[in-house]
């Protein structure tokens, strides 16, 4: 059997040479967007250069506290979509037009369109702002009135959104991800046949922070009216704009 990821690879070089026009002569020019160089003070803004999207460890505080699920995430933006997860070894996997697989095994998204019987999945984020954490709880307190059959949060955004990809949740919703958490996933859920949505309705912009990835329209739509929204700083803003999440602070310190 050919392997998935040479052919990934092969077609990472041929983009970028159809993009800087290059010949098979000149090296080809990828550029990097990644959560520790963004950290260290590196840019994050997409430019029409073919740029890779990563994310080494997502569930962080799950992995300092060696709990359940840990993922690691590469996107090459809007045409390649890996996550994986290391501990469950599953490795899912999207390619633009050529729909989503679980190590190998195609997935599809729920076809629930009931929210009281959808299971919707979010994370309480990084942020300890009281502010902020009011408005997440005010929100998960909506979702759950719904009513929602139930609320759960694997610790990783990509894995969230993978779950809701593999059909297992029908929505995930967060506001405070970043670009890197999930970047590659969102190409995971749309070729699973999933919808993207910004949490207040809309085309969802992945520099913003806030997403809804849902099995369907109907169901994203119901979360949209249920969500109390707010925009944290983006992650293309200048570096002076952002701010250091504070349990990422803490968790960089163990
Ligand atoms: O910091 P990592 O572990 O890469 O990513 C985390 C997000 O920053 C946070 O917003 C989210 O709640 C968590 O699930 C996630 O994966
Ligand atoms: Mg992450
Ligand atoms: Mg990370």
């Amino acid at each position: 059997m050919a392997d998935p990821w040479e052919s990934t690879m092969d077609h990472a070089v041929a983009i970028a040479r159809k993009a800087g026009e290059t010949s098979s002569h000149v090296p080809v020019c990828f550029r990097f967007i990644g959560e520790e160089s963004v950290a260290a003070g590196e840019s994050c803004i997409l430019s029409d250069s073919p740029t890779w999207i990563i994310d080494p460890i997502d569930g962080t505080t799950n992995f300092v506290h060696t709990h359940l699920t840990v993922t690691s995430t590469l996107d090459l933006q809007v045409e390649f979509g890996v996550v994986y997860s290391c501990i469950e070894d599953k490795m899912f996997t999207a390619r633009r037009g050529r729909g989503a697989f679980c190590n190998g095994e195609p997935l599809q998204v729920s076809q629930q369109k009931a929210v009281e019987q959808a299971i919707v999945a979010t994370e309480f984020g990084s942020d300890r702002d009281p502010e902020v954490v009011d408005k997440i709880f005010q929100s998960l307190r909506n979702v759950l009135c719904l009513p929602v059959h139930g609320v759960r949060g694997a610790g990783s955004a990509a894995m969230n959104m993978c779950l809701v990809a593999s059909g297992c949740v029908e929505a995930y919703y967060e506001i405070g991800v970043h670009v890197w958490d999930v970047a590659a996933a969102s190409l995971i859920v749309s070729e699973a046949g999933g919808v993207l949505m910004d949490v207040e309705g809309g085309e969802v912009d992945l520099m913003s922070r806030r997403i809804i990835a849902a099995n369907s329209k109907t169901v994203a739509e119901r979360l949209v009216k249920t969500i109390v929204a707010f925009s944290p700083p983006r992650d293309d803003a200048a570096p002076s704009d952002r701010c250091e999440d504070s349990t990422h602070l803490s968790a960089r310190k163990v």
